[in-house]
């Protein structure tokens, strides 16, 4: 599946602007392009990517400090990486995990919610959804290994993996808490969820705006596995392993099948999503309540 027409645009104007795959990276100087050794890592500004072409696995870590909030360039960033890996037949399945301390993502990016104008809310729900079509859809084995906090749009992320290990810290909690935010989830998102944990945990889940701790969460199902963090990275990479034994076409052929009337809810119904979307968020009441809320995290420090 290619990118969006908005998505795609921003991209090209990222390319253009030199944000992609720079070396060296992390201190590390890298073989030069091409150079083919197997070993050679990649990066935008906001994600770097590890790859193991011999396992047929990469690592994707998401760094765009200081809680990887989905802006729209991190977004754009993470869908351009996702594709380098994706038409690299070398690459069959992504770890998806944080380079920022504690923090998964904090999700949809407050900032590019409040004070916009309604062009700007189309153009960035359609990356959200971009994102969320791109990552549910993907040929790849996608296994999120959570080692931070996980809420909302970050949820969203770890929902459309085929599996989620989630780091034993019970400050690492994981769910859609829309409703605290007094904001509501798109209805593709919300049958996301209820694929995954069922339709009455999902109601609860949804109506409480639950944040789930790592044993509740397990309990619910909303994550497969709660390891020790020391051992997140090797979980997940074992876990990979065994997905990765099964014969691709006819894995992914079964994911398709299983996510397709998912998908296609949202894809024959963009537009109108994009439309409630822009409606909604540009109501007064609702950008007082983001403000208030936004101004509140700013001030936890002071
Ligand atoms: C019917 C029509 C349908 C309409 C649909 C409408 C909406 C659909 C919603 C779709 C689903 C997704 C929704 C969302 O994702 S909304 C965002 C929800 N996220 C949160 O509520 C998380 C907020 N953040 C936190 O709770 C904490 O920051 C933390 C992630 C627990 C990390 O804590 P800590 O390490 O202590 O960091 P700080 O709180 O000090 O934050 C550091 C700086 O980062 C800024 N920040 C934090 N979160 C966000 C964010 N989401 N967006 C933008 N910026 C954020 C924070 O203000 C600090 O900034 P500063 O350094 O300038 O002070």
């Amino acid at each position: 599946m290619a990118l969006a027409g908005g998505v795609r645009v921003r991209a090209r104007a990222l390319l253009r602007a030199g944000a992609q795959f720079r070396g060296p990276v992390l201190g590390r100087p890298e073989p030069a392009a091409g150079g083919g050794d197997g070993t050679r890592r990649f990066a935008n500004l906001r994600v770097l990517v590890e790859p193991d072409p011999a396992a047929g696995v990469a690592v994707m870590k998401l760094k765009s400090p200081p809680v990887n909030s989905l802006s729209l360039e991190f977004m754009t960033e993470f869908l351009i990486s996702l594709e380098k890996l994706e038409n690299d037949k070398a690459f069959r399945g992504v770890v998806i995990t944080s380079d920022c301390p504690g923090v998964f993502s904090a999700g949809l990016d407050l900032t590019e919610l409040c004070g916009q104008n309604p062009a700007h809310y189309a153009e960035y729900w359609k990356a959200v959804q971009e994102l969320w079509l791109r990552l549910f859809l993907s040929n790849m084995v996608l296994v999120a290994a959570i080692n931070g906090v996980c809420p909302a749009g970050g949820c969203l992320m770890a929902l459309t993996c085929d599996v989620r290990v989630l780091a034993d810290n019970p400050k690492f909690v994981i769910g859609l808490k829309e409703t605290q935010l007094g904001i509501v989830v798109p209805f593709w998102l919300k049958d996301n969820l209820v694929n995954t944990i069922g339709h009455r945990a999902s109601e609860h889940a949804l109506q409480l705006g639950l944040l789930f701790p790592p044993a509740e969460a397990l309990q619910v199902g909303i994550v497969d596995q709660v390891v020790p963090e020391d051992q997140l990275q090797s979980t997940a990479l074992s876990v990979m392993a065994r997905w990765m034994a099964i014969p691709d076409h006819a894995r992914h052929l079964t994911k398709a099948m299983m996510r397709k009337a998912t998908a296609d809810s949202l894809i024959k119904h963009r537009d109108a999503d994009i439309q409630n979307f822009v409606n909604f968020i540009s109501r007064d009441s609702i950008q007082k309540t983001l403000q208030v809320y936004l101004q509140k995290l700013k001030q936890k420090k002071g």
